[in-house]
């Protein structure tokens, strides 16, 4: 069993850390290697995912990274930016389907952006598409018949795209409270009405599970206004990325909310994927160490269960962020004062 660890930029390293010494602590086996990614490769190569690291990565059973994001690397073109590097993990590897659960943790309902009996209910699981959308289609600047500058950025989902991560997130519903609401919007844009359409006619799969519709600005509002009401989110890319960082807020912090990207390969012991938080590189704290590492911590957990078939050890970690975040021993982000390694600290004292 090996892990390629990739720390990245910012408290990307900082986080990624305090996952690495839980995982050690659990002595399970497990190889880990590590590998520049974001700035950080760029700075020392000169491309921010250099051949080495895709190579690591493509190795390796499972990829635990931190975060990617540098401001001094805001300048360059597009294709030697930081986060170019996750983008190209995600593209090359084939990990479309993104799992980005949100619940609150007994104790902090209080610490939520939302009332804590709103807040209390949330459990909820964002599945993500994340190898299509805007992200991925045609861009540039192009001048215009009046001799403006315009971007472009073209937004398309074809229809075997969307079938996948449909059935990915028919059969997360399955394996919950088999309600699934598809969001999108397709009042507007034909890309969602070709999703909408193709996610109608995966439905017909699973008919155990409940399927309703939302468009996503109703899909923010409710987010806030009823979060406890939703059981599993499919969307695309560019809207699974946004309402996911909302999430995060109603559940108390960015720093609590872990994700699995996962495809279709499978190694000897599960799916292959990579495994981040769900925030970025957060230049504005990074090297205080104050980040938060729950979120990477948790993403571990979600590793060793979903591609390397630890599901014991998973859920040792989650029990003992848990008791840590019970305990009250909170970070800056959520009104408390412990910095990462403390916090990374008491999680090892309580696995
Ligand atoms: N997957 C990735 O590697 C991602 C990279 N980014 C990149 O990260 C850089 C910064 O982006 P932002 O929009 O500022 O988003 P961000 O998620 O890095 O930070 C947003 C806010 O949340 C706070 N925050 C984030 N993680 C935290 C943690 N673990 N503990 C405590 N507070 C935390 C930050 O201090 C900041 O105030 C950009 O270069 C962006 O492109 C952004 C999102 C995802
Ligand atoms: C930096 C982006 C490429 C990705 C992002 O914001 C995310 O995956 O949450
Ligand atoms: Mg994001």
């Amino acid at each position: 069993m090996k892990i390629a660890v990739l720390p990245g930029d910012g408290i990307g390293p900082e986080v990624t850390r305090e996952a690495v010494r839980v995982i050690e602590a659990l002595d399970l086996g497990i190889a880990m290697e590590e590998a520049l990614v974001g700035g950080a490769a760029y700075k020392a190569t000169g491309h921010p995912l250099p051949p080495e690291t895709l190579a690591l990565a493509q190795g390796c059973d499972a990829i635990l990274f931190g975060a990617v994001g540098d401001p001094d690397c805001d300048a360059l073109e597009r294709h030697l930016r930081p986060e170019q590097a996750i983008l190209g993990l995600r593209k090359e590897l084939t990990l479309f389907a993104n799992l980005r659960p949100a619940r609150v943790f007994p104790g902090l309902e209080n610490h939520s952006a939302l009332r804590p009996e709103v807040a209390g209910a949330i459990n909820l699981l964002i599945v993500r598409e994340l190898n299509g959308d805007v992200y991925f289609g045609e861009k540039g600047f192009r001048t215009t018949a009046t001799g403006e500058r315009e971007g472009y950025d073209i937004m398309s989902y074809s229809e075997s795209e969307v079938r996948r991560i449909a059935h990915v997130a028919f059969q997360a519903a399955q394996g919950r409270a088999k309600r699934l609401c598809s969001v999108d919007k397709a009042n507007v844009l034909e890309t969602s009405q070709l999703w909408r359409d193709v996610v109608i006619e995966v439905s017909k799969d699973y008919p155990d599970v409940t399927l309703e519709h939302m468009y996503v600005d109703n899909a923010a509002m409710q987010l806030v206004r009823a979060p406890g009401k939703f059981d599993v989110v499919v969307t695309g890319n560019l809207f699974g990325d946004i309402l996911s960082d909302q999430a995060s807020m109603c559940v108390g912090s960015i720093g609590l909310l872990a994700s699995a990207s996962l495809g279709e390969r499978q190694t000897d012991f599960g799916t292959f994927g990579l495994y981040e938080p769900i925030h970025g590189s957060a230049p504005d704290i990074a090297g205080q160490g104050l980040a938060n590492p729950m979120a990477t911590i948790l993403s571990a957990a979600m590793l060793l269960r979903h591609s390397l078939g630890l599901g014991e050890a998973a859920d040792r970690i989650e029990a003992a962020v848990a008791k840590t975040l019970s305990a009250g021993v909170l970070g800056r982000d959520l009104g408390g004062s412990a910095g990462t390694a403390e916090i990374g600290d008491a999680v090892l004292a309580n696995l």
